[in-house]
C-alpha cells in the first residue's frame, strides 16, 4: 500500500465513487469530499499529499480552493479535472499553481499516471521492524544482494511485507537517492498496464489527451517494483520482456525509444516457478526477474516479529497529542497466539481497532477483535458483514459484495475458476478482490 494520502473532491456523485475505486484498486489512502468547502475542512484535520479537484462546483468552487492552498499549503500538488468546455479556466488555473488538468472524459490510467508523476516522492525512511532471527538472517541477504545491480523477486504470502522488502533494497543501493517507483499488477486493468508501465504520446488511445510517461521513464536511474508480477497477462509479459532485454522503451503510439537504466525488483504470492512449469507465465521472462529470490516467511513463521510489530503499529497509530499505550498481558499472549493468516496487514488492522477500542494506558484482552478462524464458510456470511462495519471500512455494497463472494465460494467448493465464472467477473479481478478480504482480515478458504 501507498503510504500516499489523497484528497478527492468532486461533487458529481457517481464519478466521484468511479474515481475514488480507481484510487483505491491502485492502493492510495484517499478522503472523499463533495464540495470546496468539505475539502477545506478536511484540509485543516489532516494532512495530504495531493489534492486532485474539480473545477466547476457550487459555492467556492475549484479555483477558489486552489486559492485557497497556494496562501495555506503552497507546496501541496493540486490536479485539476474539468470538462472541455472549461479547458481555459484550467490553464489558468494552472497560471495559479495546479499543476496539471485532466479533461474530461479520462482513463483511469490517466488519473493514475498523472497522480503518480505529482505525488511528491517521500524520503521513505522507515526500516523494517524485524526481531526474529529468520528476519534478521534475510535482511542481512537482501542488504547483500542490494548492492549489486541484479533483478531481485520477493517471494512471501500475502501481507507479509514484500513492498518493505522491496523499499529496503532499494534504499541499501547504490539507487537509493533515485526514484523507487512501485506498480501494483493486480490493481491496474489489463488493457491499462501496458500504458502504466510504458507510457503513451498524446492521441495514442481515448482518453490520451496528453503524453505521459511510463513507470520505466519514471522510476528511470532508480528502482522499479512490479508487485504482484504473477497477474500479468502473457502478452504484456513478452513485451516486458523485451524491454528488459533491450533496456529501452517505447511509449504506446510513440516512434522514439528511450535508453533505461532502471533495475527491476518484482513480488509474487503465487508459486512463480510452478507457473512457469504450467504456462500460466513466461518462463524466459521468470529467469530475467529471478536472479536473486528472496522469501519473506508469513507471520506465524517468525513469532518474535510479533510484538515488535504491534508496538511500531501501536506507535503509527497512536495520536501525536496521546500517551502511547501498552499491551498488558493478556492482549500480549492473544497476539502471540493467533496464526496471522493475513500476516502482518492483519495485525495492523488488529491494532487499528484496538487504539479506537482501549481507553486509559493500556491495550486489554477485550480490545483485541481478532478476525474468527472458521469464517470461511457461507453460515458465517454475517460475521463478515460485522467485521466490516467494526472496522468501518466499507459501505453497505462492498459488505454485500464480501457476502456474496464467501457464499459462491462455499457453493463451488473454493473453485475460484467457478466463482469467477458464475459472478461474471474475470479470475483476475476475483483474485483481487479476495486479496482485498484477506487484507481487511476476513478468512477465505485456501
Ligand atoms: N517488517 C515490517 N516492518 C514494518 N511494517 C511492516 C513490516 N512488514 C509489513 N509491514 C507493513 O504491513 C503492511 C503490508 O506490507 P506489504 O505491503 O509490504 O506486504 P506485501 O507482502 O507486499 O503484501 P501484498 O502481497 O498484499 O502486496 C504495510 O502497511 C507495511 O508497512
Amino acid at each position: 500500500m501507498s503510504e500516499a494520502k489523497l484528497l478527492l473532491v468532486e461533487d458529481d456523485h457517481a464519478l466521484r465513487e468511479a474515481l475514488l475505486d480507481t484510487l483505491q484498486l491502485a492502493h492510495y489512502d484517499c478522503v472523499d469530499v463533495a464540495s470546496a468547502e468539505e475539502a477545506i475542512m478536511a484540509l485543516k484535520q489532516t494532512s495530504f499529499d495531493m489534492v486532485i479537484s474539480d473545477v466547476q462546483m457550487e459555492g467556492v468552487g475549484g479555483i477558489g480552493l486552489l486559492k485557497y492552498l497556494q496562501q495555506s499549503h503552497p507546496k501541496l500538488p493540486v490536479l485539476l479535472m474539468t470538462a472541455y468546455a472549461t479547458i481555459d479556466s484550467a490553464v489558468n488555473a494552472m497560471k495559479l499553481g495546479a499543476v496539471d488538468y485532466l479533461a474530461k472524459p479520462f482513463a483511469p490510467e490517466v488519473l493514475l499516471n498523472q497522480v503518480s508523476r505529482y505525488l511528491p516522492l517521500k524520503h521513505d525512511s522507515q526500516q523494517p521492524v524485524v526481531a526474529d532471527e529468520k528476519s534478521h538472517a534475510l535482511l542481512a541477504l537482501a542488504q547483500r544482494v542490494a548492492i549489486s545491480d541484479a533483478s531481485v523477486m520477493i517471494m512471501g504470502p500475502s501481507g507479509s511485507g514484500k513492498e518493505v522488502l522491496a523499499r529496503y533494497i532499494h534504499q541499501h543501493s547504490s539507487r537509493s537517492d533515485e526514484p523507487f517507483v512501485a506498480i501494483n499488477c493486480a490493481a491496474i486493468p489489463e488493457n491499462m498496464l501496458e500504458a502504466t508501465l510504458f507510457g503513451y504520446e498524446k492521441g495514442a488511445f481515448t482518453g490520451a489527451y496528453q503524453a505521459c510517461p511510463g513507470k520505466f521513464e519514471q522510476a528511470q536511474g532508480g528502482t522499479l517494483l512490479l508487485d504482484e508480477i504473477s497477474e500479468m497477462e502473457l502478452g504484456l509479459q513478452a513485451k516486458l520482456l523485451r524491454v528488459l532485454q533491450e533496456k529501452e522503451v517505447e511509449r504506446l503510439g510513440g516512434r522514439k525509444t528511450i535508453k533505461l537504466n532502471v533495475r527491476v525488483l518484482a513480488t509474487s504470492n503465487r508459486d512463480l516457478k510452478a507457473m512457469a512449469s504450467s504456462g500460466a507465465f513466461r518462463e524466459d521472462l521468470y529467469y530475467r526477474i529471478n536472479v536473486f529470490p528472496l522469501v519473506w516467511p508469513a507471520l506465524n513463521q517468525r513469532p518474535a516479529d510479533i510484538l515488535p510489530l504491534a508496538r511500531h503499529l501501536i506507535q503509527k497509530h497512536a495520536p501525536s497529542t496521546a500517551a502511547v499505550p501498552e499491551l498488558d498481558e493478556n492482549a500480549t499472549r492473544r497476539l502471540l497466539a493467533h496464526r496471522w493468516p493475513g500476516n502482518v496487514r492483519e495485525l495492523d488492522n488488529v491494532i487499528q481497532r484496538a487504539m479506537i477500542l482501549h481507553c486509559g494506558d493500556k491495550i486489554g484482552l477485550d480490545d483485541i477483535i481478532l478476525d474468527s478462524g472458521d469464517m470461511c464458510l457461507s453460515s458465517d456470511a454475517n460475521m463478515a458483514l460485522k467485521t466490516v462495519e467494526v472496522e468501518g471500512l466499507g459501505d453497505e455494497l462492498k459488505a454485500q459484495e464480501h457476502v456474496i463472494i464467501l457464499e459462491t465460494l462455499t457453493q463451488c467448493n473454493g473453485s475460484r475458476k467457478d466463482v469467477a465464472e458464475r459472478l461474471g467477473i474475470s479470475a483476475r479481478t476475483l483474485r483481487y478482490k479476495m486479496a482485498k478480504m484477506r487484507d481487511m482480515g476476513i478468512e477465505l478458504p485456501a
